[in-house]
């Protein structure tokens, strides 16, 4: 069994290696002729998976590590009979914890309080429903637009993107990039949504960079428009717009989905998938494969407020490092893609005991997903 797996895939080798030979590439470099005699190929978002990379090929699987798939043409891999496995909400938790770390830093730069704000949020699959539930446990109002799910009747208070306009503080945006349909996300972010947004909005854009018409973007931030933007995601990658990237209150390169974590999550389930298409059962624990983190403990006094849950936050994962890691690389080529491979260990909240003598504070960080404990007070 031959095994060619995109680079970026922690804990790839070691696991697929049970399966087969493997070799890796990086994903913008897997292409027909780089096949060869393959027979499973795991990528990540950057591949396009198309009749044209596939049509000749021995590959009878396909796994993406990834919770998006506007990469991956399922249609024909199905007629084709190619197995396909992606890793929906494999990487969750770091977009939430992103967000929320993006919120937090732009509420100590201007001055706010996140329980003091409305956050819109549109797309509630895995990601937005928790971080509508974390937001939530911390007492923000949230407005939900999800229409996919409000026709098919799924519980919950959903709102057209318009009301999300109107009221929200927050727009913050996790949709899969569709381009069919009465539910299409590109340029869901055009320029007359842009003109209706409040002075001082907030737009979050963590999900695919065409969400957000780019162009338009800057045209409305070139006015002078008092918008604070937060992109993780660019229209087109790995190309960045300079103009824009000088523009926005926090950028960073596509991000937002890589804790350790979450990526080691993208390869465990794709190869738990794989293994299953195969024929093999053997299922692999996470835990067995994360080294421990470097912060492990913490102990704080007190009733939590929100100036502590930011230091919290923050010890385990500022974004602003990342904004800075990219706005300092950002004129030369090839950066975008390197600093994603390089990108340095990020743990997620769960990594980080926090002992707290307040048993109101231990419930808030344990519903926050940090690893909470009630610790007597000396
Ligand atoms: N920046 C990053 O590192 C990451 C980006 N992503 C992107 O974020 C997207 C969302 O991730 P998940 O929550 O895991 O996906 P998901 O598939 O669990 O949820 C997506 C939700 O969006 C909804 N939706 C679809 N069209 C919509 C529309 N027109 N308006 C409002 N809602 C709509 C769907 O009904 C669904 O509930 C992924 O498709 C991926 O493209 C995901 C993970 C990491
Ligand atoms: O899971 C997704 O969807 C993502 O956007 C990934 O976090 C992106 O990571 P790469 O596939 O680009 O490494």
């Amino acid at each position: 069994m031959n095994i060619l797996l995109d680079e970026n895939m922690p804990y790839a080798h070691q696991l697929f290696g049970r399966l087969g030979a493997v070799r890796s590439l990086p994903g913008r470099r897997i292409n027909s002729a780089a096949l060869g005699q393959t027979d499973a190929l795991m990528v990540r978002s950057v591949t396009p998976v198309t009749a044209s990379l596939l049509a000749n090929s021995a590959i009878r699987f396909v796994g993406s590590a990834t919770a998006g798939t506007d990469h991956v043409d399922e249609a024909w891999l199905e007629q084709a009979g190619i197995g396909f496995s992606a890793a929906p909400g494999c990487n969750a938790l770091a977009v939430v914890e992103y967000v929320i770390s993006a919120l937090l830093s732009l509420g100590q730069r201007d001055d706010f309080l996140l329980k003091d704000r409305t956050v819109g949020i549109i797309g509630v699959g895995n990601v937005g429903s928790r971080l509508n539930q974390r937001l939530s446990a911390l007492g923000v109002r949230t407005l939900l637009c999800d229409p996919l799910r409000a026709d098919r009747g799924d519980e919950g208070d959903f709102a057209d993107l318009a009301t999300l306009v109107r009221e929200a503080d927050v727009l913050t945006f996790h949709t899969p990039l569709t381009d069919q349909g009465a539910y299409r996300t590109r340029h869901l972010v055009d320029e007359a949504l842009l003109a209706c947004l409040p002075d001082n909005a907030i737009l979050i854009n963590a999900c695919r960079g065409p969400v957000v018409d780019n162009a338009a973007l800057l045209r409305v931030l070139q006015t002078g428009k008092p918008l604070s933007v937060v992109l993780d995601v660019w229209e087109p990658e790995p190309d960045l717009c300079l103009p824009l990237l000088s523009r926005v209150s926090l950028a960073t390169p596509h991000i937002a989905g890589y804790s350790l974590e979450g990526k080691a999550r993208g390869t465990t389930q794709v190869y738990d998938a794989f293994s299953r298409f195969i024929g093999v059962n053997d299922p692999v624990a996470l835990d067995s494969l994360l080294p421990p983190p470097a912060v492990a403990s913490v102990a704080i006094r007190g009733e939590l407020d929100e100036s502590m849950l930011r230091q919290l936050v923050h010890l385990v994962y500022d974004v602003r490092r990342d904004d800075g890691m990219l706005r300092r690389a950002a004129a030369a080529a090839g950066e975008f893609d390197r600093l994603r491979r390089d990108y340095p260990v990020r743990r997620e909240w769960s990594s980080l005991r926090v002992e707290t003598d307040n048993a109101a504070s231990a419930a808030l960080l344990a519903e926050l997903g940090f690893n909470a404990g009630l610790a007597p007070s000396r």
